[in-house]
């Protein structure tokens, strides 16, 4: 008789959380294109005690002062780390705990009502319910199942579960605030003025692509990881999670754990930031590690350009001293390569490189 682990082997699984659920029981070892054998991943960090923490109600105070401070805090967070937590933003808590709320009762419907929703057509697709796919030369799948969205400048959504739709875009208005805000400080601490990138990149008519990332509880979590190291497109990428830890962000090629805190938000910088302040901004290198306990859910925007955009270093950050360090691609163009490459490393940035 065939092993489990053979058994599962042989199964091509639609999603993770079908995986361990089915026979109703959780298996106690993870089929093998899930498991890095050859190279177990190092998923060991430090503690992320470091992690620069804005205060956005200072942020968007009428005291010049404190709002001077604390942009001078996120050009440092932006130049030394590339990513930042967000506290008082102001979204209420009960929202986002409505919001995974909705994520786990999509989470929890049968297969087949989730499958609806996977791609027919292409990356364009507005709806997208998938699983694991790891396009990198390593193959190995992803412990993680997603639901990929495309929020703005029109907005998509399943239509079931009841309620997620328009939760999903009471959270995703109000997050598109705070972004906006954030942008403003992020250009002034740039020394533009404060609409400065969001005019360049035409945010007005910007994609934002959601992401909710599931990550089922898994019987090695040694073996496996959620999501690879990698960088994201888009200029500001804002991240929510439940109440379980499992985001590590790298700085200076050492990981570290991001802590939870409640109604804290997460900010990383992606791509498009760093090619247009011309490198002065990096895109931060990032992954998911996975627990053998609890699901964890992420849900991320990416806020990015209009898609017909050229997006180049912007020539404020370009002079003598510093020439162009990246070519010009359409953001639209950037992000089918981002999704569909298969030679990618940890970031889509090489496409564009000089
Ligand atoms: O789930 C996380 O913490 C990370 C998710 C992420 O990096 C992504 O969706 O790009
Ligand atoms: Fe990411």
């Amino acid at each position: 008789m065939a092993s489990p682990l053979q058994s599962l082997d042989q199964n091509i699984f639609s999603s993770v959380q079908n995986l361990v659920t089915c026979g109703n029981k959780v298996p106690n070892s993870i089929p093998s294109q899930y498991a890095y054998f050859q190279n177990p991943t190092d998923s060991t960090a430090l503690p992320g005690d470091n992690i620069p923490v804005i205060d956005y109600s200072l942020l968007i105070s009428e005291d010049h002062d404190q709002q001077t401070k604390v942009v001078c805090e996120l050009g440092k967070a932006c130049r030394d780390w590339g990513f930042f937590m967000v506290k008082n933003h102001g979204i209420p808590e009960e929202l986002y705990e409505a919001m995974f709320q909705k994520c786990e009762e999509f989470n929890l419907m049968s297969e087949d009502e989730k499958q609806e929703f996977k791609m027919k057509k292409d990356v364009m697709d507005r709806i997208k319910f998938g699983s694991s796919n790891n396009l990198s030369s390593t193959r190995v799948r992803f412990w993680r199942d997603y639901l990929k969205l495309f929020l703005h400048p029109d907005f998509n959504s399943p239509h079931k579960p009841q309620g997620f739709s328009e939760t999903l875009l009471e959270v995703s208005t109000k997050q598109r605030e705070v972004m906006k805000n954030l942008l403003r400080g992020v250009s002034k601490s740039l020394e533009v003025e404060e609409s400065y990138l969001y005019n360049l990149a035409d945010m007005d008519m910007g994609m934002d692509f959601f992401a909710m990332n599931i990550y089922p509880p898994c019987p090695q979590p040694e073996l496996a990881v959620g999501l690879s190291p990698h960088t994201d497109f888009g200029l500001l990428i804002i991240l929510a999670s439940n109440e379980v830890a499992g985001l590590q962000i790298q700085q200076n090629g050492v990981w570290f754990n991001v802590d939870v805190h409640p109604n804290y938000l997460m900010v990383n910088l992606g791509d498009h930031m760093e090619i247009l302040t011309n490198g002065k901004y990096k895109s931060a290198v990032h992954r998911a590690t996975v627990n053998s306990k609890t699901t964890r859910i992420s849900m991320v925007t990416l806020y990015g350009a209009e898609v017909n955009k050229l997006v180049v270093p912007a020539p404020e950050f370009v002079d003598d001293n510093n020439p162009p360090a990246y070519r010009g691609m359409k953001y639209g163009d950037y992000f089918i390569a981002d999704q569909t490459s298969t030679t990618k490393g940890v970031t889509s940035l090489d496409l564009v490189r000089i």
